[in-house]
């Protein structure tokens, strides 16, 4: 296992990039601790594969470093590097048994027989593939192949990190949660370092013990799922964790008072931000529905939906969508009224965080 360190790194796929929209990386320093699990997590051409195909040695960054325990690796070829890869897609042998294609990343690497034999048994019983370890792979399901190709990953004990790039992608819904479940076990068992690659919060949030967010090239925050939730460095990071995401509505803001349109909204605090591009950032959670006349801020409701214990009411604020997140069977009143918990609402300035909830 490594610690692995990325210094002033970034990466553009053209010969000459002059601005910083030129990188399909924008620049990081990060140091990932050794025997830590990571997910790096963003939209479809954010960045994550080119991070990731640097890490491995398949990509060599335009700009900086990449370290493994301090040592210099940035133009080592993949197989110098000594780390297990986990794809998208089943790599298996379909003419081994499950235990032969186990045992295959280790017999290349002359481990004695006697160890191969403890691993391979080990990662057997660990992926609950016991009544079909002797039978080849060819007929076993899409499922069960992947399962083989994560234990071909996780069967090596000497390795600096495992890749796993989008692996949960052919797996059947209904297994997926036994995996991703699975796989934190398995971190916690064999303290590897752990990089895992998804577009899907749900993932990186069970897997990750930090999920490095990464949008239109950027590293927008790196953080615990709690941090992710409660403290989102960037809009693009409220928006995306969180089911529905965090409400964010352009404002202007004078002392302590927060203007969306013509509704104004007190802040409790005087804000620190000033001048244009702000925006106010508040979770659905946060938001509470009360009768017209009291306190809050008369908005239109567009739709209720029920999503087993809770009900996510979608209400429009001059022009704007703002969710709430209510109990099950909580009152909606007719004629609603929207509260935001003031020590819950953020501030943005060019979609950055500029103060949190008091
Ligand atoms: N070989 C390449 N040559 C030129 N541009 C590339 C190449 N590979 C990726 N890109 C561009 O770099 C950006 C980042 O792509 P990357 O594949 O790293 O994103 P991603 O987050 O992994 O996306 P996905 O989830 O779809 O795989 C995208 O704009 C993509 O079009």
């Amino acid at each position: 296992m490594a610690s692995i360190t990325l210094d002033r790194l970034a990466h553009s796929y053209l010969p000459n990039p002059t601005s910083d929209a030129d990188f399909a990386l924008k620049e990081i320093n990060y140091n990932w601790e050794d025997g830590g699990a990571y997910a790096l997590l963003g939209p479809s051409g954010c960045g994550k594969t080119t991070l990731l195909n640097i890490i491995s040695g398949l990509l060599v960054p335009s700009k900086g470093h990449i370290k493994f325990d301090g040592k210099d690796v940035t133009h080592l070829q993949p197989e110098e590097r000594n780390i297990a890869q986990v794809f998208q897609f089943p790599v298996i042998y379909d003419t081994m048994t499950v235990r032969e294609n186990l045992a295959f990343p280790l017999i290349n690497r002359r481990v004695p027989r006697e160890t191969i034999t403890e691993r391979v048994n080990e990662m057997v019983e660990i992926l609950d593939l016991g009544d079909k370890a002797d039978r080849k792979a060819r007929g076993l399901t899409a499922d069960e192949k992947q399962k083989i190709s994560l234990g071909r990953g996780l069967v090596r004990y000497d390795v600096n990190a495992i890749l796993f790039d989008e692996p949960l992608t052919v797996i059947d819904p209904h297994m997926k949660w036994q995996l991703r479940t699975k796989l934190k076990d398995l971190h916690r068992q064999l303290g590897h370092t752990m990089i895992y690659v998804t577009h899907d919060q749900t993932e990186a949030l069970t897997f990750a013990d930090k999920v490095v967010v990464m949008y239109a090239g950027e590293v927008v925050q790196i953080g615990t799922p709690e941090e992710l939730f409660e403290e989102p460095a960037h809009t693009f990071v409220g928006y995306f964790i969180g089911s529905p995401g965090m409400n964010v509505l352009p404002c202007n803001i004078t002392g302590r008072t927060a203007t969306v349109g013509s509704t104004a909204i007190d802040l409790v605090q005087p804000s620190p931000a000033s001048g244009e591009n702000l925006e106010l950032g508040i979770r659905p959670e946060f938001v509470t529905l009360t009768a017209r006349g009291s306190e809050g801020i008369p908005v239109r409701i567009d739709a209720v939906e029920n999503i087993g214990r809770f009900q996510i009411v979608r209400t429009n604020l001059e022009g704007h969508p703002v969710n709430a997140l209510l109990q099950e069977g909580e009152e909606i009143p007719a004629d609603a009224a929207l509260r935001f918990d003031p020590a819950r609402i953020n501030i943005y300035k060019n979609s950055h965080l500029v103060r949190r909830g008091a």
